[in-house]
């Protein structure tokens, strides 16, 4: 593997401890995350595959155990950091997608970006190279609601990486795509990689996991990284 970004040590997360709806998504996992590489985490429904990627991406906190982003320990940061750790390092790619009716593809581009810091102009400008590079410059004045299911996949990519983040975070970005479309997106994921993006995708699409444009699986089940797979 590349050199580390992400290391999560011992990772354990607890829901309802200690009542009778107890659960344990995430159950003891250590897994070291590279540098510009393509990590998918693969298994069944209920696995603890959302969890995890929430975790990494500092969207939940552990019950127990350390996660290290850049070789900093934000497992206990107060709050406000864990914000500006977030933001400044990831970019999510939600399995819903959550992309904004009524304003435009580059409006929707540009959101992560308000309250705008650096200005109106070199925020439009950042969207629209974004646009462009992801195949939408045709379809940047449109409502979002107009598009296809592949072309609003690609506006929730476009949007993951305005702030220009160094990780890309993706729940299930195939499941609404068809087999040549979920072929597209590997190949935007390629690119990212080629950037020296770091991708982690959590799925059970064979289309994704079997790619051989991924460079690592690490399959889960009931809350654990099977041996091996880490
Ligand atoms: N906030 C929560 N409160 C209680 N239980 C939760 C919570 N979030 C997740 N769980 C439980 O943790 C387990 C793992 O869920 P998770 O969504 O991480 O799995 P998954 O592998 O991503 O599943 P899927 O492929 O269906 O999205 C499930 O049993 C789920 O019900």
């Amino acid at each position: 593997m590349s050199r580390k970004m992400i290391s999560l040590e011992n990772v354990t997360r607890v829901y309802n401890q200690g009542r009778p709806n107890e659960v344990r998504p995430v159950n003891e996992v250590s897994l070291d995350i590279g540098h510009g590489e393509i990590l998918v985490l693969k298994g069944p429904s209920g696995s603890g595959k959302t969890s995890l990627l929430a975790l990494v991406g500092c969207m939940i906190r552990p019950t127990s155990g350390r996660i290290l982003v850049a070789e900093r320990d934000v497992a206990k940061l107060p709050e406000r950091f864990l914000t500006g750790v977030r933001r400044d390092t990831f970019g999510f790619v939600f399995q819903q997608l959550h992309l904004i009716p009524g304003i435009s593809v580059l409006e929707n581009v540009m959101l992560p970006l308000y309250p705008l810091e650096i200005g109106f102009t070199a925020a439009k400008r950042r969207a629209l190279e974004l646009t462009e590079q992801l195949g939408l410059t045709h379809r940047k004045g449109f409502k979002v609601e107009a598009l296809s299911g592949g072309e609003r996949q690609r506006v929730a990519i476009a949007r993951a990486l305005i702030n220009a983040p160094q990780a890309i975070l993706a729940d299930e970005p195939t499941a609404h795509l068809d087999a040549g479309l979920s072929g597209e997106l590997m190949q935007i994921f390629e690119t990212l990689r080629g950037q020296g993006k770091t991708v982690v995708i959590a799925t059970h699409d064979p289309l994704v996991h079997d790619s051989p444009l991924i460079d690592r699986v690490a399959t889960m089940r009931d809350g654990r990284i099977l041996d091996g797979d880490g």
